[in-house]
């Protein structure tokens, strides 16, 4: 699979040289859901079925960001280059990668077919019902349909319905923000992963016969709703069981400025400072709690981590 960055404008004679006729998916793709899945499969098929090159086209970094309206999207679910690992699971051919600055953001819905599309040798565009682009939105899959003719033929995908709703990134934002991960992996395909390396606590875990390491999450992930979850933890090439918790440890602060994500791994023993490890999250177990004492503490850790084990034997079953 080749990835290619644009720029916005276009440099015309190098887009023509490269590029091979072909049938390309169009849009911000957070997440990779069931429904991204859906359309950029319909390019892959429609490329193979008519002997074109399949690509995808995502925007980078998320228009939101940019435009200063993150405030209604707390932050994205997936980061580039998960983005883009996906895409190359789906049997796609090329990404383009488009810078999403002040300027593009300005591109008329006829300069973005006619300065970007046409260049690129786009015969086929895939989108989804409610795509929009070019300057304020102002295009909608409809506008694409009129601008290609003739040349650019446009397949409009009807939304994924799954158990009578949209599959949308709200939905899945919402499903993790509500402490329900098996919702989101419904929705995903799979179950949602946060990326990050361990670093160091406050040494406390050992002491309690439950070491936790501490993980800093890479940006572009978003952080589930706090409390306790049932996981399975990536990390020097394996999966593992294990228990985590997201919070504010009040049984130890008053006030902890920002909560952790510290997990437990079932079976495991070892130094993993400083390691990448990956972090699906299977199951809600509970919220957070301040214990009177620190032996209640661990007799939850306890039960929690027995619980974790019995969901996760169903689970990996
Ligand atoms: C499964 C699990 C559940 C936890 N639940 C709570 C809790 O309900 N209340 C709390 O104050 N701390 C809770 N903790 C956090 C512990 O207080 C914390 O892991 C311990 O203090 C060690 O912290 P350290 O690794 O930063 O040293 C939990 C930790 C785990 C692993
Ligand atoms: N089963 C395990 N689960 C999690 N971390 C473990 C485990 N076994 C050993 N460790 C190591 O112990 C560290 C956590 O110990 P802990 O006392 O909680 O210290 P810290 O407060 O620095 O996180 C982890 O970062 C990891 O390097």
């Amino acid at each position: 699979m080749e990835i290619i960055s644009l720029q916005y404008p276009i440099d015309q004679a190098r887009a023509t040289q490269h590029s091979v006729p072909k049938a390309l998916a169009i849009g911000h793709f957070d997440g990779v859901h069931r429904g991204h899945q859906n359309v950029i499969r319909r390019a892959v098929e429609s490329a193979k079925a008519s002997g074109l090159q399949s690509a995808v086209m995502t925007f980078h970094p998320h228009p939101k960001e940019v435009l200063g309206q993150s405030g209604q999207y707390a932050v994205c679910l997936t980061p580039l280059e998960d983005k883009v690992e996906r895409f190359r699971r789906l049997g796609v051919n090329v990404v383009y990668i488009v810078t999403f600055d002040l300027t593009f953001a300005g591109v008329s819905p006829e300069d973005f077919v006619n300065e970007v599309l046409r260049p690129l040798r786009v015969k086929k565009a895939i989108v989804g019902f409610d795509f929009t682009f070019g300057a304020k939105g102002a295009g909608k899959p409809e506008t694409l349909w009129a601008l290609g003719e003739p040349d650019i033929e446009v397949d409009i995908v009807d939304p994924y319905m799954q158990n009578g709703d949209k599959v949308s990134s709200t939905l899945i934002r919402e499903a993790l923000q509500d402490g329900r991960p098996e919702a989101a992996e419904q929705l995903l395909g799979e179950p949602y992963q946060v990326r990050g390396t361990v670093i160091h606590g406050e040494g406390r875990g050992r002491t309690i016969g439950f070491p936790t390491a501490n993980v800093q999450p890479e940006a572009g992930f978003l952080v589930p709703r706090q409390g306790v979850y049932a996981i399975m933890v990536h990390v020097d090439g394996k999966w593992m069981p294990g228990v985590l918790n997201i919070g504010v440890k009040p049984t130890f602060h008053e006030k902890l400025p920002e909560p952790v994500m510290e997990a437990h791994l079932f079976d495991y023993s070892g130094d993993l400072y400083g390691k990448t490890i990956t972090i699906e999250f299977i199951a809600f177990l509970r919220t957070e709690k301040k214990f009177g004492s620190i032996d209640e503490l661990i007799s939850q850790i306890k039960a929690d981590s027995d619980k974790a084990r019995s969901v996760l034997t169903a689970y990996n079953k």
